[in-house]
């Protein structure tokens, strides 16, 4: 079985590794030439614990190639797997341009009958069109099916969750029965629960599994906003409700709202494919809301305790928009970062990993720091916006030593409040009382 897998980002990288891991043999193809060179040598163009390892292992036993020509990777796969992005248009809805190439190459170059998957999260309806598409633009003595296996691999854990994901999500209409049996067969090794469905289910499962875990995040960000002002503790709160086996503890950490590739636009365009058959989805347009109100808090926050922010430096700790990736699409950082510069402080950042994607999206003045005691040498107030493990093992008291005013806004909550206490630094952290160590210059 030959296996072509469209796009080298998160997805098509994880998904034609594991799958060489597991023994197939896979070629990977992408339009950015740059990626597939650097993949040529062994390098991986993200940031993901254990998959450059995990590359170079499967390239060298000649499972896993890396190709920019597009004849090589589809004249002779049996199944491809479309992984290429379906990024969020202005009015929020998704961008199929790229599946839609995608799918265009794939009938020009195909050589022999061919399994489409899908992997990318598309709008319901769209595996439909590719069919169409597909239909129309191969060749007519082959055959084509197509195949809906939305990917739900969190970036950071992405090859655990691979190897051990709660769930496959297999869609397919009736005729296509053979190649889903084909595709349960390439997963069958894994022991994960496997789900057949029609294609439209499969699709609107993506979506709504993404949004209800927003939709979590943003609640449990209400409470704490609301744990602040009548003197509750979100920590114990969230806890409390978690050990409630039918809520759950999972996607109960407060914050300054979630970031990164898939909640933010795959939210939007759940909106929009609900408003596209007349629904208003009021739920989710709240926890949009929710989220973009969340990821400002901090800033008001540090006006209300540090003054005027003007002239005054801040440290930034941490651009991914989680730990353990270095990607900063839809990071809290940024609009903090953007907000910052915009009351005329001076931004220094911090992070261990995430610093040359950060450069391409951030304002221009913001500076980089080598190291966290760099970044709040001397500083007026410091942000944490990532939880990464080397910021919360730098004790508060650290803090209390290098900075200007020791000022800490905490938007992971990575402190006990007990230990801003005894480290004698105002810590001003998600759902809980502000600790005061005194006052400070404003002006
Ligand atoms: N990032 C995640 O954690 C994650 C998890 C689950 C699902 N998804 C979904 O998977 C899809 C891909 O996400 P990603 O984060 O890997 O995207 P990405 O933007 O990181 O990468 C997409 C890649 O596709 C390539 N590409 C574009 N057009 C192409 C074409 N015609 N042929 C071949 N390659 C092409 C791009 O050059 C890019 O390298 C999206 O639909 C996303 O919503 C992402
Ligand atoms: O309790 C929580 C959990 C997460 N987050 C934030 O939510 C965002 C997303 O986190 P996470 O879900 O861990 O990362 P992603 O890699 O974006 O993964 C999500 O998006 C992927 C792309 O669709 C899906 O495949 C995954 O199942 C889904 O978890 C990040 O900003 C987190 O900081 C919180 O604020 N509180």
């Amino acid at each position: 079985m030959n296996i072509a897998v469209a796009g080298t980002g998160y997805v098509g990288l994880v998904t034609g590794t594991c799958l060489a891991e597991m023994g197939q043999t896979v070629v990977c193809f992408d339009v950015q030439k740059e990626k597939i060179a650097a993949l040529q040598q062994r390098r991986s163009p993200i940031y993901e614990p254990g998959l450059e390892q995990l590359i170079q292992k499967n390239m060298s036993a000649g499972r896993l190639s890396f190709t920019a020509d597009e004849k090589k990777a589809y004249g002779e796969a049996d199944i491809v797997f479309l992984a290429v992005g379906t990024p969020e248009q202005e009015d929020g809805s998704a961008n199929l341009t790229y599946i839609e190439e995608a799918v265009r190459s794939i009938a020009r170059n195909m050589e022999k009958d061919v399994i489409i998957v899908t992997k990318s999260t598309v709008p319901v309806g769209t595996n439909e069109r590719i069919r169409q598409m597909m239909e129309r633009l191969k060749p007519p003595f082959l055959r084509i099916s197509v195949v809906s296996n939305p990917e739900f691999l969190r970036e950071g854990s992405a090859i655990h969750d691979w190897f051990y994901g709660d769930r496959i999500v297999i869609g397919a209409s009736k005729e296509d029965e053979e190649a889903v049996a084909v595709v349960a067969k390439l997963y069958e090794p894994l022991g994960i629960p496997m789900m057949k469905t029609d294609l439209a289910s499969a699709e609107m499962i993506k979506y709504a599994s993404n949004a209800f875990l927003a939709t979590k995040i943003s609640f449990i960000n209400e409470i704490a906003n609301i744990c602040e002002k009548v003197g509750a503790t979100i920590d114990d709160v969230a806890y409390g409700i978690g050990l409630d086996k039918r809520i759950g503890p999972q996607f109960l950490q407060a914050g300054i709202g979630y970031g990164g590739s898939c909640f933010p636009k795959d939210t939007k365009a759940l909106v929009q494919i609900a408003g596209n058959v007349q629904h208003r989805f009021e739920l989710l347009e709240a926890v949009i809301q929710v989220n973009n109100k969340q990821q400002s808090m901090l800033v008001e926050k540090a006006k209300q305790y540090v003054g005027c922010l003007r002239g005054k430096k801040i440290a930034l700790l941490g651009l991914a928009f989680k730990p353990n990736t270095d990607d900063v699409r839809e990071a809290a950082s940024l609009v903090i970062a953007n907000q910052l510069i915009g009351e005329g402080a001076t931004v220094v950042a911090y992070d261990p990993i995430a610093v040359d994607n950060a450069k391409k999206h951030f304002p221009p003045s913001v500076q980089y720091a080598d190291a966290i005691i760099e970044a709040i040498r001397g500083a007026d107030a410091a942000f944490i916006v990532t939880e990464w493990d080397e910021i919360k093992r730098t004790p508060l008291s650290v803090f209390r030593e290098h900075m200007r005013t020791p000022i800490v806004l905490d938007g992971r909550n990575c402190y006990s409040p007990e230990e801003a206490r005894r480290s004698h630094v105002t810590y001003i952290s998600i759902g809980r009382a502000p600790v005061l160590a005194g006052v400070y210059q404003t002006e």
